[in-house]
């Protein structure tokens, strides 16, 4: 008996971006299962966050189509989206400065999940709840009450996560989410997006630092020039003489090599 094919969470059919003459991104195709984290990686102007800004809405496709669950998300607003079920986060800062941690969240939770005809009336309580838990799961309890403008780089990040968390995102994307960290606070944000992956969320999360790409991602895509240039386990990366070429290094492709052996062998206790 042949069994029924799921529909995947997200499914992108030959995208293409152009600019003028430049495609930024150029007849890709992927698909994504619920549950996945694929990790997106390549080199400066490969068309990466190109790509989110066409899944998120921000920009239009010059061609190709978009689904989420299977509906058809190609032409949809950013908000639209929003309240499909998609969340990102971006590559820079976009918190509102002067409001509280707290109230970033809010906003984000409040207009985040559902068509808003009347702000600023009533908060329900289940908008409360859930900005306590996001605030919770990305560990900025303490801080809920300073203005965003006082907090250090890492729990900007963080406060950025815990407003798409407050929408209750199917899908989460990440652009670079710790560009520019230490390694400590790199690890603090891998066990926030570990956790918020095991509960059930979706994620495609673009990242240079290799060792935060290879430890959560259960499938790896490296595009080039807009376009596919690997996709499959992170193992597989440093064997690929094409990655290494234009974008490990060899060197550093013996050691993204070490990486993804460290991350098999964490599964393997785990
Ligand atoms: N709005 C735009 N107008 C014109 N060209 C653009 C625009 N946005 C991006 N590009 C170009 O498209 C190409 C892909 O850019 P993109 O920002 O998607 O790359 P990226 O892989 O995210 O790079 P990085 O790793 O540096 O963030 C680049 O050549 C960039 O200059």
């Amino acid at each position: 008996m042949t069994q029924a094919r799921e529909t995947p969470l997200l499914s992108c059919r030959n995208v293409t971006k152009a600019f003028g003459s430049l495609t930024a991104v150029n007849d890709l195709s992927f698909e994504l299962a619920a549950g996945e984290v694929l990790g997106i990686g390549g080199p400066n102007g490969a068309g990466k966050t190109t790509l989110f800004e066409m899944i998120s809405g921000q920009t239009g496709v010059t061609s190709g189509t978009i689904a989420l669950e299977g509906r058809d998300i190609t032409t949809l607003s950013p908000v639209g989206r929003c309240h499909a079920g998609l969340a990102r986060v971006f590559q820079l800062n976009t918190g509102f400065d002067s409001l509280t941690v707290r109230e970033n969240v809010l906003v984000a939770a409040y207009y985040g999940r559902a068509p808003r005809r009347m702000p600023g009336l009533r908060v329900p309580s289940e908008v409360g709840d859930r900005v306590q838990d996001a605030l919770g799961r990305v560990g900025l309890e303490a801080s809920a009450d300073r203005p965003a403008a006082t907090l250090p780089v890492i729990d900007r990040k963080l406060l950025m996560i815990a407003g798409a968390l407050a929408m209750s995102p199917k899908l989460l994307l990440l652009d670079e989410p710790v560009g520019g960290l230490t390694q400590r606070e790199i690890d603090r944000v891998a066990d926030v997006v570990r956790q918020v992956a095991a509960g059930g969320v979706t994620v495609v999360l673009i990242e240079h630092v290799m060792r935060f790409l290879v430890q959560l991602s259960n499938r790896v895509m490296i595009l080039h020039h807009g376009k596919k240039l690997y996709e499959g386990d992170a193992s597989g990366l440093s064997r690929d003489r094409d990655v290494v070429e234009v974008y490990l290094g060899h060197g550093a492709g013996k050691e993204v090599a070490r990486m993804a052996a460290d991350r098999a062998e964490v599964r393997h206790v785990g």
